[in-house]
Formats: C-alpha cells, sequence, structure tokens
C-alpha cells in the first residue's frame, strides 16, 4: 500500500516492527516531490507550525503532528509539533479534560518524558499540581518501581516516588499516546498500588489494542482523535496529516 502526504510517501516494508503489526509505514521521499527544498526545509515551509485557522474544527491541531521519518524503531507520529502552538495545546487540553468535567481530580499524573508536557498543560488548566512518573533512576527519594513493556518491545522501569499519592486521592494519569497500553497500565498499577485511585486517563490517541481497549473498558478516558479517525489511528495509517481539519493548510 502506498499512501501520499504531501511531498511523502508512506510505503509497506518489512522490519521487527512490521512483524508485530503484520504492516509497515516508512516515509519515503515522492520521486515528483521538488527537488530544491531539502527534507528539513520541507517540513517546515509545508505548514506554519504556529498558524491557527480561521475554523477550529474537531481535532484541527492534529494536522500539526509530523510523521516519523526515521523508521519503525520510532514512534510513528510525533505530537510535540502540536505543542508549539499554544493553541492547538489549549485546545488539545480542552478536549482531554471535556469527559472528566464533572469528575472529582485531586492531582494530575504525567509520564516521562512527553507526558510531562501535556500533563502539566493538563493540570495548570485544571488548577491542580502535578506529579511525575519517572522512567527509572531519576529519583532521589524513596520509590515504588513497576516493569512494563512499550511498542519498541523494549522492557523498561518506571517509578513514582512514594510521599505523594495515597488513599482517597484521584488522580488523573496523562500521557502523550497510547499504543500497546505498557505504559499506561504500568502507570495505573502504580498509582494503584498506593492506594489513590485513577480517576481517569488521557492521551492524544488511545489506539484500539488489546491494552489500549482493556484500558478503555476499565477507566473514564479522553482522547483527541475524532471517531472518523480512529481507524487510521489504529491501523497507523493516518491518511493525511497536512489535511486531516480538512483544510490544506
Ligand atoms: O502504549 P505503549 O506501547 O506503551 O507506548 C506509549 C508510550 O510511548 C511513547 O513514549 P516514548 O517512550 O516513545 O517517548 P518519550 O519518552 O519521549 O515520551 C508515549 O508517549 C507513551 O509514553
Ligand atoms: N507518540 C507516538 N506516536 C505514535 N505512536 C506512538 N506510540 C507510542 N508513542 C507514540
Amino acid at each position: 500500500m502506498i499512501l501520499q502526504t504531501g511531498d511523502f510517501v508512506l510505503e509497506d516494508e518489512l522490519s521487527d516492527r512490521a512483524e508485530r503489526r503484520g504492516q509497515q509505514r516508512v516515509l519515503r521521499e515522492r520521486a515528483d516531490a521538488p527537488r530544491t527544498r531539502s527534507r528539513a526545509a520541507e517540513g517546515t515551509s509545508r505548514m506554519d507550525c504556529l498558524s491557527v485557522p480561521a475554523e477550529r474544527t474537531e481535532g484541527w491541531y492534529l494536522s500539526l503532528m509530523a510523521p516519523s521519518t526515521k523508521g519503525p524503531k520510532y514512534a510513528w507520529l510525533d505530537p510535540s509539533r502540536l505543542y508549539c502552538n499554544s493553541q492547538a495545546l489549549a485546545d488539545c487540553v480542552k478536549d482531554l479534560l471535556k469527559p472528566f468535567q464533572d469528575e472529582a481530580i485531586d492531582l494530575v499524573a504525567g509520564i516521562d518524558a512527553m507526558g510531562f508536557i501535556l500533563g502539566s498543560a493538563v493540570a495548570t488548566t485544571l488548577g491542580r499540581g502535578f506529579l511525575a512518573i519517572r522512567k527509572a533512576g531519576h529519583l532521589c527519594v524513596p520509590t515504588r518501581t513497576r516493569e512494563y513493556t512499550d511498542y519498541s518491545g523494549r522492557e523498561k522501569t518506571m517509578e513514582v516516588r512514594l510521599d505523594v499519592l495515597r488513599p482517597g486521592l484521584r488522580v488523573l494519569i496523562v500521557d502523550q499516546w497510547i499504543e500497546t497500553g505498557g505504559t499506561m497500565k504500568a502507570a495505573i498499577q502504580l498509582v494503584e498500588e498506593l492506594g489513590a485511585t485513577v480517576a481517569g486517563v488521557a492521551a492524544v490517541a488511545i489506539e484500539n489494542s488489546d491494552g489500549g481497549r482493556w484500558i478503555k473498558q476499565r477507566y473514564r478516558h479522553a482522547h483527541c482523535i475524532p471517531e472518523r479517525l480512529q481507524e487510521q489511528i489504529d491501523k497507523q495509517d493516518l491518511q493525511t496529516i497536512r489535511t486531516v481539519s480538512g483544510s490544506d493548510r
């Protein structure tokens, strides 16, 4: 299968990650793409990451995500580009908070690393504090740790300090993305093992993987993917990152 996104095509190609998912996409420059611009230059001229459309349709800011040009060992999209746009970040946070309007939340926990950005924006908007759930090896205080495996297939460890979470505390856990769900599931376990309650889970996207569904079935959750795009996210096949909002900006 070949999908076109502006001057790039996404081609099927074999790899470890592809074998796990049964398919693979790698960005390649289109043969008919203008030759005068470098890929990096194309990335910046393709879409001004600071501009805001006159009409902000549902999920408009998703078009600001940059696709991976680095291959299967990397996350397939990079939402960090949408955080550069203050309106996009504000709208993303607003969307993530919609399901929690009537929910008591005492604290927002964000997962290392990109979950810190979104999580702290959510916490500030909500007027709550922020707890960092860290990849192991950084906290210089007593912690509880948990092993997990994420989309990369690698075994990892995350940890949280022991002196914040306690029974009765309602926590919203935020991360950038849920792919296999391994990372979020480990964070949920840490929060619950320390006696606190998971009030909900929020991420830019929650893929309908086994782990993603496990989370969706058990916890109040929020994400930013309009229903019509969820299938493309699940197939890791977002057909156009430039025009998801309906406007070719
Ligand atoms: O659902 P999973 O398969 O467990 O994957 C989800 C995790 O992967 C990404 O982080 P990543 O480790 O790629 O990058 P980061 O440390 O920069 O946030 C994402 O932000 C989640 O934390
Ligand atoms: N940021 C991300 N984008 C796409 N897929 C991911 N899987 C894990 N993190 C991801």
